[in-house]
């Protein structure tokens, strides 16, 4: 099954997609928010009301709308925004008033969107409260950078930046232009949207610029089939934000001074909804992935089931590797390779008497813990954090290369290192005797694949997979279909050979 087969299932089934939610909104890679729509009536082609192609961009997988009809009167947008959440709210979509925090509030919106002429984001804030999304248009990095200086942009979860291309939504408008788009992103605090004239066939171009995700109007608004034209854009902007993992992938992954193990963390922080999770599995694999572990905090079970099933396919289709983070029965309940377990999860040794054969790795944070977890049946340890990190608070200091070294000459088992490792820091890391490491932010949250040096920890290599080369790589498990099994059955042999 393509990406595109993907999608379509998802939309289909109706998986419990997450639209935009606050607390998944900073930190994501490229093109991680799924596509926004934003409406304008009378665009809608004539046998067509909003609400029709509202409810066709939904099915075609956009994971947002921002109401954007600037003529209603109050009570005609209020009546317009209760009607409107009637379609997105079942289907996990976010909506988002535009221009009209009391209509927001009282329809029971997720959010509100903001043009210059609009009140202050601060006062709007104290409005809506902290719960809910609250974007800004801006249309130069200039404006991005003043609101970030002013201070205005500490209550905000995202700029909406436009238009990048020539639009007939604004006629007579000169396009910003990618570079403009790129250094928006550069200097805003917040994720940057990328929309105006944006078109399917320009999502790899976004995802290059850093843009966090895309907004579209007319391709949709104006579309004789709004779920085809939605289902186009999703799946383009999926792939291209595929494209950007492999890129980064690939980057910390020949950045090393040996042939180690690449272990990647992923979870909601930096793939909020399951088709975005799929695509950046399917990209990290491609670019050089040897395991993904899913990690989420806080999720109900059904949800993080939902998400494991889906790891677990992608993983089966590429051949790799895929761990589940803390919790033992959805390791077990998904089918996962194995379970990484750390000081609050259950004991090693219980872990070990319920799945004999699964891979069982343990965190360590010095040379006495790396000692039990051998005696308690680890197969792997995860010995870290070596450098500090900003993806988990921890007390712990850092152990550097010598204190990690100290745990691999210790003990016999593998070593992954984890904490802070991008492309920048992989030099002599092999010598430490690790057998691989574990990477979360400079592969699935970097700004690095993008090239903007001082978004990052540190600078890393520039990205080295063109979007249409992973778009290949995305598709490639097709061909491969038949022989998933035996290509299953013996990357689980040789990659448990090697831990
Ligand atoms: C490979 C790997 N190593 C270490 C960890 C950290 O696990 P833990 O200490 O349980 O912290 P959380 O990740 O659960 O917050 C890991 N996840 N993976
Ligand atoms: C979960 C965890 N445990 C120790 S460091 C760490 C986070 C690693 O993330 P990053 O690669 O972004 O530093
Ligand atoms: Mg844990």
């Amino acid at each position: 099954m393509s990406l595109d087969g993907l999608w379509t299932g998802r939309s289909a089934l109706n998986m419990g997609r997450y639209g935009l939610f606050r607390r998944s909104l900073r930190g994501a890679a490229p093109l991680a928010w799924p596509p926004v729509l934003v409406t304008h009536r009378r665009l809608c082609p004539s046998d067509k009301g909003l609400l029709d192609v509202i409810a066709g961009a939904i099915e075609g997988g956009i994971g947002a709308v921002i109401l954007r009809e600037k003529d209603l009167t109050g009570k005609e947008l209020l009546d317009l925004a209760q009607r409107a959440l009637a379609l997105t709210r079942p289907a996990g979509a976010s909506l988002i008033v535009n221009g009209n925090p009391a209509v927001a509030v009282a329809a029971g919106a997720d959010g509100v969107h903001l043009g210059a002429e609009d009140l202050p984001p601060a006062k709007v804030r104290s409005i809506i409260g902290p719960g809910m999304l609250l974007g800004r248009s801006i249309h130069s990095p200039e404006e991005a950078q003043a609101l970030a200086e002013s201070g205005e942009a500490a209550v905000l979860d995202y700029f909406l930046f436009g238009n990048v291309f020539e639009t007939a939504c604004k006629p007579g408008k000169a396009a910003a232009g990618l570079d403009a788009l790129s250094e928006s992103v550069r200097r805003s605090p917040v994720p940057v949207i990328a929309i105006g004239g944006i078109t399917a066939d320009k999502a790899p171009l976004i995802g290059q610029s850093g843009a966090a995700g895309v907004a579209i109007m007319s391709a949709i608004m104006t579309a004789a089939d709004p779920v085809a034209a939605a289902r186009a854009i999703t799946v383009s902007v999926a792939k291209a934000a595929a494209g950007v993992v492999a890129g980064a992938v690939a980057s910390v992954a020949e950045s090393g001074d040996d042939s180690g193990i690449l272990y990647g963390i992923i979870g909601r922080e930096q793939a909020p909804d399951e088709a975005t999770l799929a695509a950046m599995a399917d990209g990290a694999y491609a670019g050089g992935c040897d395991i993904i572990q899913l990690r989420e905090k806080n999720m109900p079970t059904g949800e993080f089931l939902r998400r494991a099933q889906i790891l677990r396919e992608r993983a089966s289709r590429w051949g790799k590797l895929f761990i589940v983070n803390d919790r033992i029965d959805i390791a077990l309940a998904a089918g996962a390779d194995g379970v990484h377990l750390g000081a609050e999860d259950l004991p090693p040794e219980v872990a070990r008497q319920m799945w004999p054969k699964g891979i069982i790795g343990v965190t360590v944070r010095n040379l006495a813990q790396a000692q039990a977890a051998v005696a308690a049946g680890a197969d792997y340890v995860g010995a870290g954090p070596v450098y500090p990190t900003t993806s988990k608070k921890l007390d712990a200091q850092p152990l550097g290369f010598a204190g990690l070294q100290a745990i691999c000459d210790a003990i016999d088992i593998p070593v992954v290192a984890i904490g802070g490792l991008n492309a920048g820091r992989m030099d002599g890391i092999g010598k430490t005797g690790c057998r691989g490491v574990a990477v979360i932010s400079a592969l699935f949250q970097s700004s690095d694949a993008t090239g903007h040096p001082d978004r990052g920890q540190d600078h890393a290599a520039p990205c080295r997979l063109t979007a249409p080369q992973a778009h290949e790589m995305s598709d490639r498990p097709d061909a491969r279909e038949a022989s998933v099994r035996s290509v299953v059955e013996e990357a689980a042999r040789r990659l448990k050979a090697l831990l």
